[in-house]
């Protein structure tokens, strides 16, 4: 029975993954757990309708959507996605992993997400200008500096953040830095953010890796998505000794036993746009990713892709979640019974929304770090998050994924008892 009339979850869908890592917390929440209800659904939830005139000169419609699951512990943040397959469902279950990430680094935020349902690459850039400003004036009711912070998430970036702050700040009339983070550098943006996320897998696979005794030195280290996340998490790995084996993206997979040469596959992916066709590797059949060899694994594309079919082929020690919900709950109970460690998405790929926390405290002081300072702080804060949710983890015998939401749920709970119900 779904929880929500507006959506209809399945077990391993987004929002019922989501629900299911919520039903594993509630018994280590204590007397907390009378609130946690409140975690079972968003506060808030804008569908908005985006219509824009093609370069052909039809109007096309878009749906947009900004759901704001929780704004108990500070103002919205969570990134906005662009891509075919994004529904009200998969973009509740993104803002709520938000909240939960959000906490789990402690972060003076709560958690939202946003998307618009449409494929980049059939949208010209004049158009996907005129939909990012359009959908920009529609959530305008809800996003704002101490509101709710939108950042890139799949297919945006610092261009479609330089619209959209653009186009907020023309609405109200004042040029608005703090309205949306992962911006370029002249408009307020932050040095390190376009890293920070893949930083941040390396940093929080290396602090696991040291605890499980998994030398990083010749490493195998298996990558799906090589975007934002995937490639900067896969090039730090390399740089640190590791040996990339095997790559996937949307234009193939890719094999080196030896280990990818990443400088010359970041050429080849920039010149081409995909890892398919790189000489220095072979390619394998995309369900071969999944049988490869590996200490380390990667997920770094989108939800749901390790499923309990693929998780009982997987060979690895530890899955390290670069992607938001790449782990089905039958995929993680089939890892947790094989003794794979999984590495949750909330503190994984936590380096992003730490470093946009650094991009919005430095626009409201309109002073600006250095890239060593962001990379100090950075780490300093993932390595002290990954600790106590490793003690966590230790001191109730439970896994990675529920230690955290441990940590980040108690945070996010604690502050609904104090604040109280009523306005
Ligand atoms: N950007 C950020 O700061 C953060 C991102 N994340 C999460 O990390 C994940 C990746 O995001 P990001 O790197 O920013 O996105 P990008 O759009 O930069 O890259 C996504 C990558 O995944 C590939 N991909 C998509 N679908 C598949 C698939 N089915 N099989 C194999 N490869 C696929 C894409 O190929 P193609 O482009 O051709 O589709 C691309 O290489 C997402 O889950 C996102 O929510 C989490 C925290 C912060
Ligand atoms: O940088 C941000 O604010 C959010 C990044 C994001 O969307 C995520 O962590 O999934």
């Amino acid at each position: 029975m779904p929880n929500l009339s507006f959506v209809s979850p399945t077990r391993n869908s987004p929002w019922g993954t989501y629900l299911s890592q919520i039903d594993a917390v509630e018994p280590y929440l204590g007397k907390l757990a009378r609130w946690v209800e409140t975690l079972r659904r968003p506060k808030r939830a804008l569908i908005v309708d985006i219509p824009i005139e093609l370069d052909n000169g039809t109007i096309a419609h878009f749906e947009g959507y900004r759901v704001q699951h929780s704004l108990t512990r500070g103002p919205g943040k969570g990134g906005v996605r662009y891509h075919p397959d994004v529904t009200l469902e998969e973009v509740m279950a993104l803002s709520a992993w938000m909240t939960v990430k959000n906490a789990a680094v402690n972060l003076p935020y709560g958690g939202a997400k946003g998307g618009i349902r449409l494929d980049p690459k059939l949208l010209s850039t004049k158009e996907l200008e005129k939909v990012t400003r359009r959908y920009t004036s529609e959530i305008g009711i809800i996003i704002g500096p101490t509101q709710d912070i939108p950042a890139p998430d799949v297919n945006t970036n610092g261009q479609i953040m330089a619209w959209m702050m653009d186009t907020y700040s023309m609405n109200v009339g004042a040029t608005a830095t703090g309205v949306v983070t992962g911006k370029p550098i002249p408009l307020g943006g932050s040095l390190g953010r376009v890293a920070a996320t893949g930083r941040g897998v390396f940093v929080v696979g290396r602090e696991a890796m040291r605890r499980l005794g998994v030398e990083m030195d010749g490493a195998r280290v298996a990558v799906q998505g090589f975007g934002n996340v995937g490639s900067v998490a896969a090039k730090m790995f390399a740089a640190n000794g590791a040996k990339i084996v095997a790559v996937q993206d949307h234009t193939g997979t890719i094999l080196n036993e030896k280990g990818l040469d990443m400088t010359s596959l970041l050429d080849h992916v920039a010149q081409t746009g995909g890892v398919g066709g790189f000489k220095g590797a072979d390619r394998i059949e995309n369900e071969q990713f999944w049988d490869v060899k590996s200490d380390v694994l990667i997920p770094a594309a989108l939800e749901g892709q390790i499923t309990a079919e693929r998780a009982k082929r997987v060979q690895t020690r530890v899955v390290l979640e670069g992607a938001n919900g790449p782990t089905t709950p039958d995929g993680d109970a089939v890892l947790a019974d094989r003794g794979i460690i999984v590495v949750p998405d909330v503190i994984a790929n936590a380096g992003g929304v730490t470093v946009s926390y650094f991009e919005w405290v430095q626009d409201f002081s309109s002073f600006f770090w250095t890239e060593d300072e962001i990379n100090v702080r950075l780490d300093k804060i993932l390595i002290g998050a990954f600790k106590g949710i490793w003690d966590t983890s230790e001191q109730h015998k439970i896994p990675l994924r529920t230690a955290a939401f441990t940590v980040a749920c108690t945070r996010v709970l604690q502050a609904r008892e104090e604040r109280g119900l009523y306005p």
